[in-house]
């Protein structure tokens, strides 16, 4: 593993309006690497995607592939990375693959259509998720399992090398949640990609044999190695009264 950062983070704080959820918090990510972000309900987790988005002000710096956060207006656009927040819904019918090939955007003009390439490339991308079978039903009509592999799907194909996921197998049976964390495992060691997965699901990342794991609940988060013992560690902490004290 190369000891490159491609996110750091030094001294960040960051909340809303009186309520600071994120203090002084220090971290660097090597690439590639999947780093588990675990904590209680409301313990900021969402709202450090939030800062690494671009979407909320903070003190601090943050730096992505070197660069410094603020000197990147729209970081999703610049091609720094790819974010799937959590509840992503869809309100109109709507083909699979229309779906996937807007993975393609930060290739196009507003206006330009997609290619024959862009349709290959998301069929493609389809075929890597196991939804080869999904490419022709609307969107709306799929299971809960169905679409988030189809999410996965379209954020391949932006071909970032950061990830950011935001809960990716809320409301999933153990079979999706499963492949889901099976997926974003071929994503680090066959794509060398980065991935920040915040989740509950700390029983599948018992099956992860490297990775971190930063638990914003801790009173001193901190990137730690992603195995048995510190997973287990987490989930007693997590599970005690006094934790939620801190
Ligand atoms: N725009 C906002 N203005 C004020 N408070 C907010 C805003 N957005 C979120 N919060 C509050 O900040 C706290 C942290 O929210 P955040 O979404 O980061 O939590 P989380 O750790 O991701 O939680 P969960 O595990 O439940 O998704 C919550 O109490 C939430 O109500």
């Amino acid at each position: 593993m190369s000891q490159y950062s491609i996110l750091s983070v030094e001294n960040l704080v960051a909340g809303y309006e009186q309520r600071v959820l994120l203090r002084n918090l220090f971290f660097a990510v090597p690439e590639p690497s999947f780093v588990a972000i675990v904590g209680h309900n409301g313990c900021g987790k969402t709202t450090l995607f939030r800062v690494l988005t671009g979407q909320l002000p903070y003190s601090g710096t943050v730096r992505l592939g070197g660069q410094d956060l603020r000197q990147i207006a729209r970081p999703a656009a610049a091609g720094h990375l790819a974010y799937l927040p959590q509840r992503t819904t869809v309100g109109f019918p709507i083909r699979v693959r229309e779906l996937v090939v807007m993975g393609r955007y930060r290739h196009h003009g507003l206006l330009s259509a997609y290619s024959l390439l862009d349709y290959q490339l998301a069929d493609a991308a389809l075929a890597r998720v196991g939804g080869a079978h999904l490419a022709q039903r609307d969107f709306t009509l799929l299971s809960g399992g169905e679409q988030q592999l189809v999410w996965l799907a379209q954020l391949s194909l932006q071909d970032a090398p950061l990830y950011l996921l935001d809960e990716p197998t809320q409301q999933l049976d153990v079979y999706y949640r499963r492949r889901v964390f099976d997926l974003l495992t071929t994503w680090v060691t066959e794509q060398r990609k980065t991935v920040l997965c915040i989740t509950h699901d700390l029983d599948n990342l018992l099956a992860f044999s490297e990775g971190f794991l930063l638990n914003l609940s801790h009173p001193q988060p901190h990137l730690e190695p992603l195995t048995p013992t510190t997973v287990a560690a987490a989930r007693a902490f997590l599970e005690s009264e006094a934790s939620l004290r801190v």
